[in-house]
């Protein structure tokens, strides 16, 4: 087969960025010999996370427009028009078969300016709420991969194909062993284990929650693996101890998931699509502050089927002690919330997306 190039934009957030990097990896175990160029935000994560994942990647000047006037709202004009001609450069020179945009702003006059010169693009979108760069982008692509039902309220029908989100391989395979999982943490066995996941950022009110009630954890008699996040190792790092662990970032989620009983975790949409192929019993509290109340949306979708449960951030004070001790005490509650979750799993995701951009580029026979 012939060597093909694909472009992938998006980035901000770990959100966007991890799908990306999975779809490139099953291109490149289809395709060897496939060349593949990252488009991302100058300032942002994917600047560091796409080259240690093995990939190049060019950063446009481009940010998101804020609701205030601010000096970055009175340069947004001057961003895009400079961001539409060096993508306009980029796919002069790499010529892509397919480009592939994953949200975010930066995904944007990319993906504009390659479905304006003939070049097929494809849309993922992981929240239950579109995208703002990904509705602008809409009637610009050939199909849009998406994670819940009725995305026709935001996309023609014609273009939506139901794949779920990217996963990563290990994560989906899930053969960590928990025994092995819990000695990596330097935590005991036979104690009932949480994990507490902020998001690819870390959440301050999560954050809060934890220190608040480590009294209340210790008495029942669970131990923690606490993920707080880069920007507030500094100030959770003293609750280190023998039964809890504190962490900024965890590279071995694998060995997270497999240490744990229940999750508390944010409700960003890959971490929703993580914690169905987990399978365990989980408590969202979603970010307030994201565009749309888009974690809500995605964690209720969840909580209607009663697959998980929501807990509001304004409802902690309230009401955290005895969900958790409720849900810490029924059996039955925790298996049939396991149960239920895992029935929600798209774990061909990855592959799905895949046969979508073959389709387009006219090739669906080699894998
Ligand atoms: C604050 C914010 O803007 N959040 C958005 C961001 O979430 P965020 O960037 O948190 O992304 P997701 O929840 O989608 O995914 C988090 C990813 O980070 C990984 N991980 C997390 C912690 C860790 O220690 N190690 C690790 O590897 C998880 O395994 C997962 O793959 O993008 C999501 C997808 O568009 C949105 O739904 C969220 O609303």
């Amino acid at each position: 087969m012939g060597n093909y190039k694909f472009i992938l934009s998006g980035g901000g957030t770990g959100g966007h960025i991890y799908p990306a990097i999975a779809i490139a990896n099953e291109l490149k175990r289809r395709h060897p010999d496939a060349q593949f160029l990252f488009v991302g935000a100058k300032d942002r994560m994917e600047m560091e996370k796409v080259p240690q994942a093995g990939y190049e990647i060019e950063g446009l000047w481009i940010s998101g427009l804020q609701r205030k006037l601010t000096l970055k709202n009175l340069m947004f004009p001057f961003k895009v028009i400079s961001s539409l001609m060096k993508s306009g450069k980029i796919v002069r020179r790499f010529k892509p078969d397919a480009v592939i945009g994953t949200g975010g702003f930066a995904s944007g006059p990319m993906l504009r300016v390659a479905s304006g010169k003939g070049v097929p693009c494809v849309l993922q979108e992981q929240n239950s709420y579109a995208g703002i760069t990904n509705k602008l982008l809409k009637d610009k692509v050939a199909k849009i991969c998406v994670a819940y039902d009725e995305m026709d309220r935001f996309f023609p029908k014609h273009k939506i194909v139901k794949t779920g989100n990217p996963v990563r391989g290990d994560l989906v395979e899930m053969t960590a062993d928990k025994n092995e999982a819990l000695d990596f943490f330097g935590l005991k066995t036979g104690v009932p284990t949480l994990l507490v996941l902020g998001g690819s950022l870390g959440a301050r009110r999560i954050n809060q929650l934890i220190a608040d009630n480590l009294d209340f954890f210790q008495k029942t008699g669970v131990q923690l693996i606490w993920q707080c996040g880069k920007l507030y190792i500094d100030e959770y790092a003293k609750y280190n101890s023998d039964t809890v662990k504190v962490l900024d970032f965890m590279n071995r989620m694998d060995y997270a998931y497999a240490a744990s009983d229940t999750i508390i975790s944010r409700a960003g949409a890959g971490s929703v699509s993580e914690l169905c192929i987990v399978g365990k019993p989980v408590i969202f509290v979603p970010s307030p502050n994201v565009a749309e109340d888009h974690q809500t949306k995605n964690a209720r979708a969840l909580a209607n089927e009663d697959a998980a449960i929501l807990l509001k951030e304004s409802e902690l004070d309230a009401k955290f002690e005895k969900v958790f001790t409720d849900l810490f005490q029924d059996k039955e509650m925790q298996k049939s919330l396991a149960e239920n979750i895992k029935k929600l799993a798209l774990p061909n995701a990855t592959k799905d997306i895949v046969d979508e951009i073959e389709k387009l580029i006219g090739n669906a026979t080699s894998k």
